[in-house]
């Protein structure tokens, strides 16, 4: 496999690198040279969002780099309070990120939160009016549009409205094997719509790693639990965003070439039956998880 290389082609053609760095909680003065360190490494996608507060500091890293934009897939989101705002929350992120344009602008969460109270949601306002809006973002700002913790009802509502002539190029969901959404996953295939893996490592503290099976796959392997569960996303058909500030785990995590991981290992991944999801909907004015991705 050569993961370091490889890409998947988007519903608009673009091509998506496989394998990006994360940048959720990746803190002031540490995602800067993170992202410098990726980029120098070989990586070619960043994913970040208005909502983490570092496009600033992952625009320097960019430019510190030294790699040249057109080589890089950048991918940022639209926070739910600017629903209403879609031109702007775009301006806003191209502005701190100092770029002229972004491969992938998602919609963070089905969410239209009103900015004045974040315990409510607009009540003439919902997910698909705020995409009639993204779609309206010219291409030389937004390269490709998609959507982020869309599970399949919230999909084929926005699917089946008339308004909806663009096809999201991404959904972003959250995607580990104590978390494998099959049906989501198939559902997103069956309409074009490629799945990136968040939290592919099953984020902070993660209890992956105290997994037994997984383990000793790695140990078996002489991979590390990360490499193992980096390689299984990208065998199931999906890229992946592991977060990392940490220069050698950074450099880890993309050595990925070379190897593989056997059928009877990807399904013995499957199997694991521990279930945990890092990002709930509690947070939310609104439910936006039904069940419907299991
Ligand atoms: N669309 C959405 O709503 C969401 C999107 N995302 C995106 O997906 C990315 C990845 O998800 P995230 O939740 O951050 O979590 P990940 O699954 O990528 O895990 C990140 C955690 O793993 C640690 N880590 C990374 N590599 C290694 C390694 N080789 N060995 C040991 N520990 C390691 C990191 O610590 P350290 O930095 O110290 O190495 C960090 O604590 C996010 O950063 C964000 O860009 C995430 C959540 C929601
Ligand atoms: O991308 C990251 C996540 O969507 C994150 O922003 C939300 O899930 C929320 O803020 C949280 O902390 O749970």
């Amino acid at each position: 496999m050569s993961a370091t290389s490889k890409t998947y082609t988007l519903n608009t053609g673009a091509k998506i690198p496989a394998l990006g760095l994360g940048t959720w909680q990746s803190g002031p003065n540490e995602v800067e040279k993170a992202v410098e360190i990726a980029l120098r490494k070989g990586y070619r996608h960043i994913d970040t969002a208005l909502a983490y507060g570092n496009e600033a500091e992952v625009g320097r890293g960019i430019k510190n780099s030294g790699v040249p934009r057109e080589e890089i897939w950048l991918t940022t989101k639209l926070d739910n309070p600017w629903h209403k705002r879609v031109s702007e929350g775009i301006d806003s992120s191209l502005k701190s990120l100092g770029v002229d344009y972004v491969d992938l602008y998602l919609m963070h969460w089905p969410s239209s939160t009103d900015p004045d109270d974040l315990k409510k949601h607009y009540p003439d306002w919902n997910f698909v009016k705020t995409w009639e809006e993204m779609q309206k973002i010219p291409s030389s700002k937004a390269r490709n549009i998609g959507v982020s913790n869309f599970g399949i009802k919230n999909l084929e509502i926005l699917l089946n409205d008339p308004t909806c002539k663009a096809i999201p190029a991404v959904n972003q969901i959250e995607l580990h094997p104590n978390n494998p959404s099959p049906k989501l996953v198939a559902y997103n295939s069956s309409k074009g719509i490629h799945s990136t893996g968040y939290s592919c490592l099953g984020s902070t503290g993660s209890p992956l790693y105290k997994d037994p099976t997984l383990l000793s796959m790695a140990e078996a392997k002489g991979k590390t639990p990360q490499q193992v569960l980096l390689a299984w996303g990208l065998q199931k058909g999906w890229s992946v965003i592991p977060k990392s500030v940490n220069k050698e785990r950074i450099e880890k995590n993309f050595e990925l070439d070379g190897w593989d991981l056997t059928d009877e290992e990807v399904k013995k991944l499957d199997g694991l039956k521990d279930r945990f999801k890092v990002c709930g909907d509690a947070w939310l004015p609104v439910k936006v998880f039904f069940g419907d991705d299991e």
